[in-house]
């Protein structure tokens, strides 16, 4: 394939140093801005040919539209904040690291369960208020509970198996990971239908996209037992917020633990200020050694797309849409891809798509 030459990069979000030495390392001169407003971005990234971000830089068609970019990189999973369609428009590929961060999320998914399962945090503010409060905060086992994982793909998969060690029974849901597969790390499949009235705790991982809007929404919730405890540590939205609120103020939910919201940060504080919500500023990937791996990962990526290097294996992200394409093909199918250095695999990152006959579709 050519090469595609990427002379400056702008990275507009903390992104791990070694984003900036590896691409400098590579002749590529790198220019670092945070906290960027809408109008400074616009005006700044018409001198780059890549940008580099996290989830907080919007890149919107007209952002995109003023640009002469080659590739957006996300240092990181989701790419919901980066207009893709407008983006494939212009021919600029867009690349993300989504095994970087899988474990870390999937730890801070495990720390809320664990953390509404004994309020642990309102403990620990109650103590520093000090108090000695030991009837109010009594909790319940997660032992024999039963954890519903709605998005069954790389998250979903490692908090499986985290909370099985628990003793807890998990269930889930996925459209594309096969059943099988499931049932060899120990997580049942059903419908959503049957999946609902079962569960004690209940954790999305999915991609925010149409079909996962209000995954949990009021009529989801009424078919819940009363008194479900959820965690959202993939995006805000999946757990319609309003819906949210009311289940918690009837009591048809018994507490959530979200490290995502609709806007961030949530301007809108009631689901925040609620008893029973314990929350964190989008903390899900925020450790060093997932910063690390999502910083080193997409400089690299972006190397071996200046060098010309033939990517061969795009494989989807379920494990069964597996396909091989040369880079340049798959790039004209989507502008979404990615190689994982540290697992060696080239993945189309859009769970929407699947691959049928070599073709991503
Ligand atoms: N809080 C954080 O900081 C943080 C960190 C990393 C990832 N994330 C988010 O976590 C989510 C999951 O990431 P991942 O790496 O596990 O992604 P993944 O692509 O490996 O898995 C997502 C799974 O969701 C499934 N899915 C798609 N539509 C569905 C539906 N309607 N119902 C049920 N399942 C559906 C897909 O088939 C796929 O298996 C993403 O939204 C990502 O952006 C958040
Ligand atoms: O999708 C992701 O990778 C996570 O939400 C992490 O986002 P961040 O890189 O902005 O922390």
């Amino acid at each position: 394939m050519a090469p595609i030459f990427i002379k400056t990069v702008l990275i507009s979000e903390s992104v791990d140093p070694r984003c900036k030495t590896i691409l400098e390392e590579n002749g590529i001169r790198v220019t670092e801005k945070q906290n960027m407003k809408k109008d400074e971005l616009m005006a700044e990234i018409k001198d780059y040919d890549g940008l580099v971000v996290r989830s907080a830089t919007k890149v919107t068609s007209d952002i995109i539209n003023a640009a002469n970019l080659k590739i957006i990189g996300r240092a990181g999973t989701g790419v919901d904040n980066v207009d893709v369609d407008a983006a494939t428009k212009k021919g600029i590929i867009v690349m993300n690291t989504p095994s970087g961060n899988t474990i870390s999320a999937a730890e801070l998914t495990c720390a809320l369960l664990m953390s509404l399962s004994r309020n642990v945090p309102q403990a620990a503010m109650s103590m520093k208020q000090g108090n000695w409060d030991r009837k109010k905060f009594m909790g319940a086992e997660l032992y024999g509970k039963v954890l519903g994982i709605v998005g069954l793909g790389r998250i979903g998969k490692e908090v499986a198996s985290r909370m099985q060690s628990f003793g807890m029974r998990t269930i889930g849901y996925d459209p594309i990971t096969p059943p099988e597969v499931t049932a060899s790390w120990g997580v049942e499949q059903m419908s959503l239908e049957q999946l609902w009235p079962q569960c004690d705790y209940i954790t999305v991982h999915t991609p925010l996209m149409p079909s996962t809007v209000g995954l949990l929404n009021d009529e989801t919730f009424a078919k819940c037992k009363k008194g479900v405890k959820v965690v959202n540590c993939a995006r805000g939205g999946i757990i319609d917020e309003a819906a949210l609120l009311r289940a918690l103020e009837s009591g048809q939910c018994g507490g959530a633990g979200l490290d995502v919201f609709v806007e961030e940060p949530p301007q809108n504080r009631s689901l925040v200020d609620h008893p029973n919500v314990i929350s964190c500023p989008h903390l899900g990937a925020s450790t060093k050694e997932a910063q690390a791996r999502c910083g080193e990962d997409i400089a690299l990526q972006i190397v071996d797309m200046v060098k010309g290097k033939k990517l061969v294996g795009a494989v989807s992200s379920t494990p069964l849409a597996i396909a091989s394409f040369d880079f340049g093909t798959a790039c004209k199918m989507s502008s979404v891809l990615c190689q994982q250095h540290h697992t060696g695999s080239m993945c189309e990152v859009r769970p929407f798509y699947t691959c049928k006959a070599n073709k991503l579709v």
